[in-house]
């Protein structure tokens, strides 16, 4: 048996094995994950009529089988833009695969050219990579951790870098190479590059999509459903954190209290859901007022909290006013109008935030018993 063959095939073997482990993450409905899918099974197809070229008729061997494989790289680049949530144009990808085929078809029948149809291969392949590297670089923002983003994009560019290299190779030397299937030792290099990528830059995906499904669990667990602020379970996390915090470092701690006047009023008069949008307002608006250091959290049904690291009760005041104002919606032509209240404290000494909490509620419900849309600072 010789050894391209036994590389071929277990390329293909990891193909299938990778496609394995895809469909075991196909219910995570992460956009990519079929696409890779097929992009495996097809690559295994491709490198499976590659090992048996010898055995099948030319016009398998050559124009089928870069076929296939050149459809599982084009699948592979599917899925990598579909992950970031890019648009995919099939016929764009299809018509790419059938052109090509139409290459290696032109140097196979009409002028009959080993080298010209390596470079065709290698120039393909090396687009595909180079295009993965790009959609990969283009949604930078979207990454989360970045270890997975990293590896994927060196192993295409890689890759990419081999595939070039190679079709400048047989650009300078076409007379002297053989054929791929020969077992030369830069044929043998070149083989290997080709048989592995394709599990490689699964493997890469595959890390991807169990990062974002880590990001998706953390965002269920610390996340209101509702509103997408602070969870209540999260926020009390934090806010021991940062209390240990301030207590450690003596710098301020201040914390609000927030409640949407008379809410079961709007629920009654515009419907339940009009109030559920009420809701999602009040944290878009109180957003666009806070600092990325603040943790704005729903700790109940309509009511708020507000922690404020580093911030002094004056300073606290002066947010609080802020935020009353900007939660503040005057009357209008069947929205729901709606105002907050809001009680506020600052941590003292060592004490816990329950104390802290109990002060800014009791501030809370003076500024509801005073009158609704106004802000209670604790007593001195
Ligand atoms: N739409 C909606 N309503 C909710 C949600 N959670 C709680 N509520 C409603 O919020 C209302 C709270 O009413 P109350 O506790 O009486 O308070 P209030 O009407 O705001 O009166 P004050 O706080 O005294 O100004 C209740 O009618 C709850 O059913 C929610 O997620 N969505």
């Amino acid at each position: 048996m010789s050894s391209t063959f036994v590389i071929l095939l277990v390329g293909a073997l990891l193909c299938v094995l990778m496609l394995l482990v895809l469909v075991s993450l196909l219910r995570s409905s992460i956009a990519g994950i079929r696409e890779w899918c097929a992009a495996n099974a097809l690559a295994a197809g491709g490198l499976v009529l590659y090992a048996y070229g010898r055995e099948l008729s030319p016009f398998v061997a050559y124009e089928i089988a870069n076929g296939v494989y050149a459809a599982g790289a084009v699948a592979l680049y599917a899925g990598f833009r579909r992950f970031f949530g890019l648009r995919v144009s099939l016929p764009v990808l299809a018509g790419s695969v059938v052109a090509f085929a139409g290459v290696i078809a032109f140097f196979h029948y009409r002028v009959d050219s080993h080298a010209a149809r390596t470079i065709a291969v290698a120039l393909f392949q090396g687009a595909v990579c180079a295009g993965i590297v790009m959609t990969i670089q283009r949604s930078r923002k979207n990454w989360r951790s970045r270890y997975p983003y990293y590896f994927t994009q060196g192993m295409a560019l890689a890759v990419a870098l081999g595939h070039f290299g190679r079709s400048a190779v047989y650009f300078v030397h076409a007379g002297d190479l053989t054929s791929l299937l020969q077992p030369a030792p830069l044929n043998l290099f070149f083989l290997s590059l080709g048989s592995f990528v394709m599990p490689a830059l699964t493997f890469g995906a595959v890390m991807m999509v169990h990062d974002s499904m880590m990001e998706k669990a953390e965002h269920a667990a610390n996340r209101d459903f509702l509103t997408g602020a602070w969870s209540r379970r999260a926020f009390f996390e934090i806010a021991e954190r940062e209390m240990s915090r301030s207590q450690r470092t003596g710098r301020d701690l201040s914390l609000l209290l927030i409640d949407v006047d008379n809410f079961k009023q709007i629920n009654d008069t515009y419907g339940h859901a009009a109030g559920d949008q009420v809701l999602i307002e009040v944290v878009l608006r109180a957003e666009t007022v806070s600092r990325s250091i603040d943790y704005f959290s729903r700790i109940g049904g309509e009511e708020f909290a507000v922690l404020l690291p580093e911030t002094s009760r004056a300073a606290a005041l002066v947010v609080a006013e802020r935020l009353r104002a900007v939660l503040e919606r005057k009357p209008g032509l069947g929205v729901a109008a709606y105002t907050v209240s809001i009680g506020v404290a600052t941590l003292h000494g060592t004490e816990s935030y329950h104390d802290v909490m109990k002060r800014a509620d009791a501030a809370l419900y003076a500024a509801k018993a005073t009158g609704r849309n106004r802000v209670v600072c604790e007593p001195d």
